[in-house]
């Protein structure tokens, strides 16, 4: 069953262009991730479904339900993290957090303080007096606190501290096993590798690539790092699907995608005094599509 389906969707600001054509969907229990760099279009995207603004063409589906149609019954299933919070700064957290329960018709306490605990957050304190990250913390309980179905992620790591960030995860982690579907953008792959099953890549508001993780990295690149007893001629490894040669004397390094034989061959050619093959990391691939892409 999917969760999101997103059809044809455009949204243009006056002249300037917000998400062009995009359609993906995202079934129920993924954890998935929406990447790409500043301007995208991902918070355009994000907004969108939630109703906050209309599309200029396309519809979406929530829950099998259209977005405009049906949106304030679908938000109460919700949980949404902006990527910025803006509270009243007068608010205690704990009346903030309860005026925020109140939209929702279940006794959200228990949950509040659980959470509180889980990502140390003072209930009692001001608004006003937290950090950035504390701030960020209310934002998640906020988002949380009603056990929502589908979980919506704004670049939702920015002002967590590393511990933070993974108590975050491991949250999202436990939701995600009691049944919720997240969808989770960010312009920081590592964290996406780390948790999304699978991932659309949007580059200038439009979809790119669609793809799991797993494939992701198994079926592209690999990245060679090559020491050789002397150093190699200079383009040796210059072969159909090298890519980022980097030749330093005794030490060569690239990616490759094709046939491994091809380029075994051409390492057992030579005198090696070493050889590494990795997978590369999703950020190496990812600035991969966007080279070629350009
Ligand atoms: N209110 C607006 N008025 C005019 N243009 C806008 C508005 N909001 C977004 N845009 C434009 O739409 C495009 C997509 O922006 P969007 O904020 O959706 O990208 P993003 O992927 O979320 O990036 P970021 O990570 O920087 O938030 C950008 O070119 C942006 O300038």
């Amino acid at each position: 069953m999917n969760v999101i389906e997103i059809d044809h969707l455009t949204k243009t600001y006056g002249q300037a262009r917000g998400i062009t054509d995009l359609s993906f969907t995202v079934e129920k229990g993924e954890i998935f991730g929406f990447i790409g760099p500043n301007g995208a279009g991902k918070s355009t995207t994000i907004r969108t479904l939630l109703g906050l603004i209309h599309p200029t063409s396309g519809s979406a589906k929530i829950f099998g339900k259209d977005i405009i149609q049906h949106g304030p019954e679908i938000k109460r299933e919700i949980g949404y993290l902006p990527s910025e919070v803006f509270y009243y700064d007068n608010m205690k957290v704990k009346d903030l957090l309860k005026y925020s329960a109140s939209f929702y018709n279940k006794d959200c306490s228990k949950r509040i303080k659980e959470l509180a605990e889980v990502m140390d957050l003072d209930l009692s304190k001001k608004i006003d007096d937290l950090s950035l990250g504390n701030k960020k913390k209310v934002g998640i309980v906020q988002g949380l606190l009603h056990g929502p179905k589908l979980i919506i992620l704004d670049e939702p790591t920015s002002g967590l501290d590393p511990l933070m960030q993974q108590k975050f995860f491991e949250l999202l982690e436990q939701e995600n096993k009691k049944g919720a579907t997240i969808l989770f953008s960010s312009h920081i792959l590592s964290e996406v590798q780390r948790l999304c099953n699978r991932v659309a890549i949007v580059k200038e508001g439009k979809l790119i690539q669609l793809e799991k993780i797993s494939t992701l990295k198994e079926s592209n690149y690999k990245r060679f790092k090559i020491e050789t007893k002397t150093p190699v001629s200079a383009g040796y490894f210059r072969m159909v699907g090298v890519n980022e040669l980097k030749e330093e004397g005794q030490h060569v390094s690239f990616l490759y995608k094709g046939n491994i034989n091809e380029v075994m061959r051409k390492i057992a050619a030579i005198e090696i005094q070493n050889v590494w093959v990795e997978e590369p990391d999703l950020e190496e691939i990812f600035m991969h599509y966007y080279e070629k892409e350009d």
